[in-house]
């Protein structure tokens, strides 16, 4: 793989006022990399940095060549509008040669047929449904077959369905080895999608990973449930924390799991309470993720 973007100390304000502290990452050709983050994180406003319409105070932004050499953006990215870009009554087709136009290139609708636009051709704009305007947006980013392609939380607003049929239309752009950078605020969605995720809370990068390995740095604690007849509170435990007792069970929460089962199990052996089934709860992605969005950044 080779380096095809890199961002370093990238910093922001909006009338004096920071919201991107020295944002540093780097992409390599072929992946999709994710901007992960809660509302007002800083997804859009890096991403439009990047994309060049955004001013920025200090910090560096480089797009390389295949051969390693830096590169202007010129052709090379291609950009998902928002769903207010175009006026409602510009048909399919219309919007379609226009930025054919705009790019000079041919307008020979393989690219409509392919996210399943072609029996809308003339259909106007404000009738579409939110997921038939995404895959429209989608296209119209692709016209001129960009390597690079930037998608601001593509997904927002769409059903179920609609967020799958979206899904497999990125991942077959994955698959054509495009760059994807997408911003998002759904855990599952970049989990399913990106080979890459960078976390964002308040203007900041708190992780960068893969999946993988943001799976440990986040699932690091587990909830262990231990069903008794009576309730019996356990004090002074090295590996776990006693937490509450509900409907039959106790429930301890550990980043040892193992240190912690046995610790309990031998002081409930100790005192003569019969344990009766146990329960082990990993927190999701999703919940670690929504608890690190409320907590405080160093
Ligand atoms: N044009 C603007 N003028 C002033 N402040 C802005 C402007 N655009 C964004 N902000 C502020 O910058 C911060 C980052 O906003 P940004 O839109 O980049 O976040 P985001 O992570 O993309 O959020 P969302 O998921 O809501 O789109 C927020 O505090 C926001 O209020």
């Amino acid at each position: 793989m080779s380096l095809i973007l890199e961002v370093k100390d990238l910093v922001k304000s909006y009338n004096g006022k920071e919201v991107l502290h020295g944002i540093s990452f780097q992409v390599e050709k072929g992946e999709v990399f994710a901007l992960l983050g809660i509302n007002g994180a800083g997804k859009s406003t890096t991403l439009e940095c990047l994309e060049g319409l955004k001013r920025y105070e200090s910090g560096s932004i480089q797009f390389f060549n295949k051969n390693g050499s830096q590169s202007k953006l010129h052709n090379r990215i291609g950009i998902q509008l928002q769903s207010s870009a175009l006026p409602g009554n510009i048909t399919v087709y219309e919007a379609y040669r226009l930025f054919c136009l705009a790019n000079k290139v041919k307008a020979d609708k393989e690219l409509l047929e392919r996210f399943g636009l072609k029996n809308l051709l003339y259909k106007q704009y404000s009738s579409l449904s939110t997921g038939q305007k995404r895959r429209l947006h989608l296209v119209l980013a692709l016209v001129h077959n960009p390597e690079i392609v930037f998608l601001d939380e593509p997904t927002a607003g769409l059903d179920v369905e609609g967020q799958v049929a979206l899904h497999e239309e990125i991942s077959k752009l994955k698959e054509s080895g495009k760059t994807i950078l997408l911003a998002s605020h759904d855990m599952a969605e970049v989990e399913k999608l990106c080979n890459r995720i960078a976390i964002m809370k308040e203007g900041k990068i708190g992780y960068i990973g893969s999946p993988e390995e943001l799976i440990p740095a986040f699932s690091d604690t587990a909830e262990i449930a231990l069903k008794t007849e009576d309730s019996y509170e356990l004090g002074n435990l090295n590996f776990s924390k006693y937490l509450k007792r509900d409907n039959g069970y106790d429930y301890y929460k550990s980043s040892v799991l193992s240190d912690a089962l046995l610790e309990l199990l031998q002081f409930y052996k100790e005192n003569n309470q019969k344990v009766l089934d146990i329960k082990i709860n990993h927190a999701t992605l999703e919940e670690k993720f929504m608890e690190f969005s409320k907590e405080e950044l160093a």
